[in-house]
């Protein structure tokens, strides 16, 4: 049987780090890599990243809608991203952010975690504000593929609070909610759990919420976002060993250059690992 997506994320982190470098193709990034902007650029660009760095850190989170943009042929440059970063040795989380009821969300689900889909994915960012429920089909095959999801819980843009921060007739959050659903899923799970939250670096102190769910947590916000790794921490508490921090402009924005981007990734990496040692 597959090894669960959890225990290869903790390997990687041991190994190798828990920085993720998102591969964002933006249209402004490809200008100043002096790149089109066309399906070559995009896919000059995502070699160039694949090649800098998925051999170096543990995950690799490309933004599939960057992809989407071009239409077919924009696809086929994002399945053979994913292969390449994969076989290079970088966990691939699939950044396509699905959610729907629970039928069409099966479909989702086989476009990405279905091991011979064509844009398979060590994992897949999804979204639970359809009810938690209705990624049941989601978390099912991740488990059958050794697979894992990144469920959106408390996301870094400033618009999210007032669906997360919402309070429920219970007295819970929706945010909290969505956490203790991981935990469930999670439960027991030894040395990680498969089922992570995103939550984001930028969130200040989020010490009313329970962290603690035996998943990983994706901490976006770093960089342009304007978190840096020393925010980690405080933000996280004692969860922090758990989070995979990342960071998409942050990094790429010292490309074309393959040293340069390996020297961003690795000096943003030796500031988490700082931070989080001193936690
Ligand atoms: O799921 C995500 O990855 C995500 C969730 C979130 O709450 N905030 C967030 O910024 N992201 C993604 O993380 C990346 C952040 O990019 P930078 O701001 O350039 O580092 C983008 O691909 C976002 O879509």
């Amino acid at each position: 049987m597959t090894e669960s997506f959890g225990a290869r994320l903790r390997r990687a982190m041991d190994e190798r780090g828990p920085l993720c470098v998102g591969i964002d193709p933006h249209a402004s990034l490809l200008a100043e890599w002096g790149l089109a902007d066309d399906v070559a650029g995009l896919e000059r660009f995502s070699r160039t990243v694949v090649a800098a760095l998925a051999g170096r850190v543990a995950v690799l989170k490309p933004q599939s809608a960057f992809f989407e943009r071009f239409g077919s042929r924009g696809v086929a440059v994002l399945e053979r991203t994913v292969a390449e970063a994969r076989a290079a040795g970088a966990l691939v989380v699939m950044d396509a952010k699905r959610g729907d009821i629970g039928s069409t969300m099966a479909a989702y689900a086989e476009s990405f975690l279905r091991e011979d889909s064509p844009l398979f994915s060590d994992a897949l960012t999804v979204s639970p504000y359809l009810g938690y429920g209705s990624l049941a089909p989601a978390v099912a095959l991740a488990r059958e593929s050794g697979a894992g999801l990144f469920v959106l819980a408390l996301t870094s843009n400033p618009e999210g609070g007032e669906v997360q921060h919402a309070v429920r007739a219970d007295g819970r959050t929706v945010g909290a909610t969505v956490l203790g659903h991981l935990a469930a899923e999670n439960a027991g799970e030894e040395p990680l759990g498969s089922f992570g939250a995103v939550v984001g670096a930028t969130l200040g102190d989020l010490s009313a919420y329970d962290l603690d769910i035996n998943g990983p947590l994706l901490a976006p916000g770093i960089g342009a976002q304007g978190a840096t790794p020393a925010d980690l921490p405080r933000v996280f508490g004692a969860a922090v060993r758990n989070v995979v921090p990342n960071v998409s402009r942050g990094v790429l924005r010292h490309g074309p250059d393959v040293v340069a981007l390996r020297d961003a990734a690795s000096r943003l990496a030796e500031e988490v690992a700082a931070a989080v040692a001193g936690a």
